[in-house]
């Protein structure tokens, strides 16, 4: 019997952030190994048109709750929306959900997070800082309360190159920080940023440090842990391999690459990706969050759930391995072939980003243009060499974390709850799990189905002889434009011409004379 799974039967459980990316997977896996748990509640805001239970409805109804669904036909029972904006006062939560968070709950885990890379100071301090602290003036009500587990993340201290599992202060105190943006506007929040964040890359990973620095100092009465992720992925094993539903981290790119917009990135093919896969972050928060409620460490353990020092892999395998499978399963109605190479310095990158992202791109735009359709290719290209701007920060650095905390867990766990839930990333195959990944983005990002494969394959065939096509016109037209202009390029084609036909004569002749 795993220990952890017994731990969570007959609880409250919170989570912030449970329409998240790792949030569901939280969710599903706590409903599928604790069946009997009481009830979790989860903060949910209304969004996009749709009330709190038709979110609900659409998560449950999804292909991560199937699973879930054949052990418990009625989970639905077991999840209690509350509506609750963390950018607002108190969330908005209603008293009397208030009430009944405050007096039953007796886990958090606090997942809710802005994880854009261009967020602005304010609504990033909003969410990733000044929240958090909400939280926990409300995990401080709670008499029930176990165990608060906040996710963090191991870039939150990327200006460092080793990182220990520590928390290191920033140079601005967090309450400073939260008191300040609530009187300066917002140009001069936009002037201070950079002198704020330092040497970090973005807001968000400076937040996530403040963030940090406010667990550590409400943590006094409350018994907390931080799980620390490096660059969450797809599910490697649970509830199936592959699963992924949003387009951060690396998903955007896979895409991206598969279907022939991008074409070459900035990245340092020796540089450690530490990747890690979404089953087994949240795997390892159950365990810290089983461990801290049982064992009640004296002071805030840090977790770092990386891959990087066990089972490192470097981002040129990975990039290799990605455009194998899309030899295997290519991407439906790709508008390139899929090809891709990692540039190193700036001059090639905006050779390559001229010649193989924005040219293709005006071409194609004017082809829609002369057919009457709207130009749309340089607006997409425009994005997408943003987004990668905003990347390649963390594509061309090496970070070395320790380990020792998770480390220590795994060794603390039965040999059921090793099994059960398993973080140990040293079992993780790169290439199978690459493989998995590609083929998730395909399934359940793009919706594409196995049977259309075939077709995407005729599709690249079509797009190679294109290729072939327009070279060659390429190559005729330049030639024609360098003939009438250079005698010395006449003279060049004169020569070619004649040493072809010679070469053809004598061809023709010896093959008469062995007939
Ligand atoms: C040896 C040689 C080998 C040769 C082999 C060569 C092979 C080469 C390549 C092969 C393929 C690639 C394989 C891997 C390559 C490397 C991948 C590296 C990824 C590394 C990421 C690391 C980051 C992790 C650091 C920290 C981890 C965390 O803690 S936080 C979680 C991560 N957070 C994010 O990822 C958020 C990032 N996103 C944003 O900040 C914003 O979305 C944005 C700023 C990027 C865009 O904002 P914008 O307002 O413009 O638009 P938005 O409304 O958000 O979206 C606009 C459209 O863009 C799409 N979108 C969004 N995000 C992405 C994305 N990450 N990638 C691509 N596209 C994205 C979005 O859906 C919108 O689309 P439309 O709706 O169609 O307009
Ligand atoms: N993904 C990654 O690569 C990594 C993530 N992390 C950390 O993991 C945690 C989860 O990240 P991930 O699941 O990927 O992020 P997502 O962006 O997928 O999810 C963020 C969650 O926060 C919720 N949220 C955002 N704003 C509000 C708000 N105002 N009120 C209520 N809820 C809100 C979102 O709700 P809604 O659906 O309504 O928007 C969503 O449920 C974060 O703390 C992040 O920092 C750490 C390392 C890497």
């Amino acid at each position: 019997m795993s220990m952890i799974a017994a731990f969570y039967s007959g609880k409250s459980i919170l989570i912030t952030g449970a329409t998240g990316f790792m949030g569901k997977v939280l969710m599903e896996k706590l409903l599928r190994t604790s069946p009997d748990l009481k009830v979790v509640y989860i903060l949910v805001r209304p969004k996009a048109g749709q009330t709190l239970q038709q979110r609900v409805f659409q998560i449950l109804n999804s292909k991560l709750f199937e699973k879930v669904k054949e052990f418990c036909p009625n989970v639905h029972e077991k999840i209690r929306a509350v509506s609750a904006d963390l950018n607002q006062n108190d969330f908005a939560i209603s008293k009397e959900d208030l009430q009944e968070l405050l007096s039953c709950t007796n886990i958090v885990f606090h997942c809710a997070a802005t994880v854009r890379f261009d967020d602005n100071l304010r609504h990033a301090v909003q969410l990733n800082v000044t929240a958090t602290q909400q939280l926990l003036l409300m995990a401080s009500q709670m008499p029930k309360l176990e165990a608060f587990i906040h996710i963090s993340t191991a870039f939150a201290n990327c200006n460092l190159k080793h990182i220990d599992e520590v928390i290191y202060p920033c140079s601005v105190e967090p309450k400073k920080i939260i008191d300040s943006m609530e009187w300066l506007d917002d140009a001069i929040i936009d002037e201070i940023t950079p002198k704020l964040i330092g040497d970090r890359p973005n807001t968000y990973t400076y937040t996530k440090a403040l963030g940090e620095m406010v667990v550590q100092q409400e943590s006094e009465n409350l018994n907390i842990a931080i799980v620390r992720p490096s660059i969450v992925g797809a599910t490697w094993q649970e509830p199936f391999p592959g699963w992924v539903d949003n387009l951060n981290g690396p998903s955007g790119l896979i895409i991206a690459a598969g279907k022939g917009f991008l074409r070459s990135i900035r990245a340092t093919p020796m540089a450690v990706a530490d990747l890690i896969p979404v089953d087994t972050v949240v795997n390892l928060t159950l365990a810290v969050g089983w461990y801290t409620a049982v064992h009640r460490p004296k002071s805030t353990l840090i977790y770092h759930c990386t891959s990087g020092n066990l089972n490192p892999c470097n981002w040129g395998k990975m990039g290799l391995q990605v455009l194998a499978t899309f030899e295997k399963v290519p991407f439906e109605r790709a508008f390139r072939r899929p090809y891709a190479d990692f540039t190193t310095n700036n001059f090639t990158t905006h050779y390559w980003n001229a010649v193989s992202h924005r040219a293709p791109a005006i071409i194609y735009d004017f082809y829609l243009r002369l057919t009457g359709r709207k130009p749309r290719m340089t607006k997409l290209m425009n994005r997408l060499l943003r987004t990668i701007s905003m990347l390649e920060y963390f594509i061309n650095r090496s970070w070395e974390w320790s380990t020792y905390n998770t480390e220590m867990l795994m060794s603390e766990l039965s040999p059921e709850d090793q099994r059960v839930f398993n973080f140990d990333v040293r079992q993780l195959n790169w290439l199978e799990y690459i493989e998995n990944y590609v083929l998730g983005v395909k399934k359940y990002l793009l919706k594409e189905d196995m049977a259309g494969i075939p077709e995407a394959r005729q599709h690249l065939r079509r797009l190679r002889n294109i290729h072939y096509l327009f070279n060659t016109a390429l190559f005729l037209i330049v030639w024609r434009l360098l003939i009438a202009r250079s005698q010395m390029a006449r003279n060049v084609w004169f020569f070619i011409v004649s040493f072809c036909y010679k070469f053809l004569s004598y061809f023709r002749a010896s093959s008469t004379l062995k007939a």
